[in-house]
């Protein structure tokens, strides 16, 4: 590399490391950075908060999630003194504005619980904020609007979601609007629910998940994650999350699947193997193809990664440099 040959002098290249804007830490190093936080989450909140086929526990959410919540209140306290900072340079005060964060990462990886327990543990955490958890796929298109266009195999892609009321709503979020509502995505009938709306009242705390939020605008635009104050992104290897996937199909088939207004009802009554092929075709011609294609590549633009091993551990995290 030239910074190295120049840096070691002589000509000679010296055996070096490529400088990363990122810090890894292993998860024993990161457990330590919780510094005392408490964790005030019983076994039964844990089980209402984690996902189906999300195997995690107290453990986990000591070690990894509390260190991750102490971190986030750090960065808001931050901005406030930032707010604070420019306030005295326009010499009035600066109105203080959500904080908002974005979670990304595949399907199946995860999230939903990484989401749910962040509200909870920042909701408990100083000064005891409201925040709010809006999912993006209350903002895909409904299947009727998607069908005409011929994205029902192309749901979750980037094209499948009204980016711009998404935006919209963001920015309104950002600008200080009082009172605010989302469409509502049903898993269940797999589709947006016809005149449901969910409120959003100007909350200290504002987390949007979903797998598209870390996207990039059109050259000239914003895109959502211009207005992201922090951003986490819930990684693991293509294969593990594949096996999650279908793991899960098979768990939802067993369960949510039965209920005939589910919209995957037909496959809790076929056998396995034409559920197994069902669910992999799934996996592989939407889920994984949109993965590769658009969420994996967005990965860098996160404030923290957390990567999952196959056992569904976060075994390792990477901050960004600031
Ligand atoms: N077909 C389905 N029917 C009902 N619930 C589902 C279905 N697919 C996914 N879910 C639920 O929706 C939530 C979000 O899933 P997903 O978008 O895959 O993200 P993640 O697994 O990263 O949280 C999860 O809690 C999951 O259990
Ligand atoms: C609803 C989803 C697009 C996720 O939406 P998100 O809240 O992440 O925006 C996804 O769970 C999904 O249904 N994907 C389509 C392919 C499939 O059925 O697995």
């Amino acid at each position: 590399m030239v910074t190295s040959m120049i840096a070691g002098g002589g000509g000679v290249p010296s055996p070096s490391v490529e400088p990363s804007p990122y810090v890894e830490f292993g998860r024993d190093e990161w457990r330590e950075l919780r510094a005392g936080m408490p964790l005030s989450l019983t076994p039964d909140e844990l089980e209402a908060i984690r996902g189906l086929s999300d195997p995690i526990d107290l453990g986990e959410v000591e070690q990894v999630h509390l260190p991750v919540a102490r971190l986030i209140g750090l960065f808001r306290a931050a901005d406030g003194r930032l707010r604070d900072a420019v306030g005295a340079f326009l010499g009035e005060p600066v109105a203080p504005t959500p904080f908002v964060i974005g979670i990304a990462g595949s399907v199946a990886v995860g999230k939903s619980t990484v989401a749910r327990l962040l509200r909870t543990l920042l909701a408990r955490g100083p000064g005891e904020p409201d925040v709010e958890l809006v999912t993006t796929d209350g903002f895909l298109y409904p299947n009727a609007t998607l069908a005409e266009r011929g994205l029902m195999d192309r749901k979750g892609f980037p094209e499948s979601y009204d980016r711009r009321a998404l935006l919209r709503f963001v920015s309104a979020v950002k600008a200080g609007a009082e009172e605010l509502s989302v469409p509502v995505y049903d898993p269940l009938a797999y589709d947006i629910v016809p005149g449901a709306r969910q409120v959003v009242r100007r909350p200290d705390i504002l987390i949007v998940e979903g797998l598209n939020v870390l996207q990039t605008a059109r050259p000239g635009g914003l895109a959502v994650s211009d207005l992201f104050d922090f951003s986490l992104y819930v990684d693991a290897r293509v294969d593990d999350i594949r096996q999650w996937y279908i793991d899960r199909f098979f768990a939802l088939r067993r369960t949510v699947f039965t209920d005939e207004r589910s919209f995957f009802h037909p496959y809790a009554q076929v056998d396995e193997d034409k559920a197994a092929a069902y669910a992999e075709k799934l996996w592989r011609d939407i889920n994984e193809v949109n993965l590769v294609a658009n969420i994996l590549p967005t990965r860098d633009r996160a404030t923290l990664v957390l990567h999952k091993d196959r056992d569904h551990r976060i075994h390792r995290v990477r901050l960004r440099r600031i």
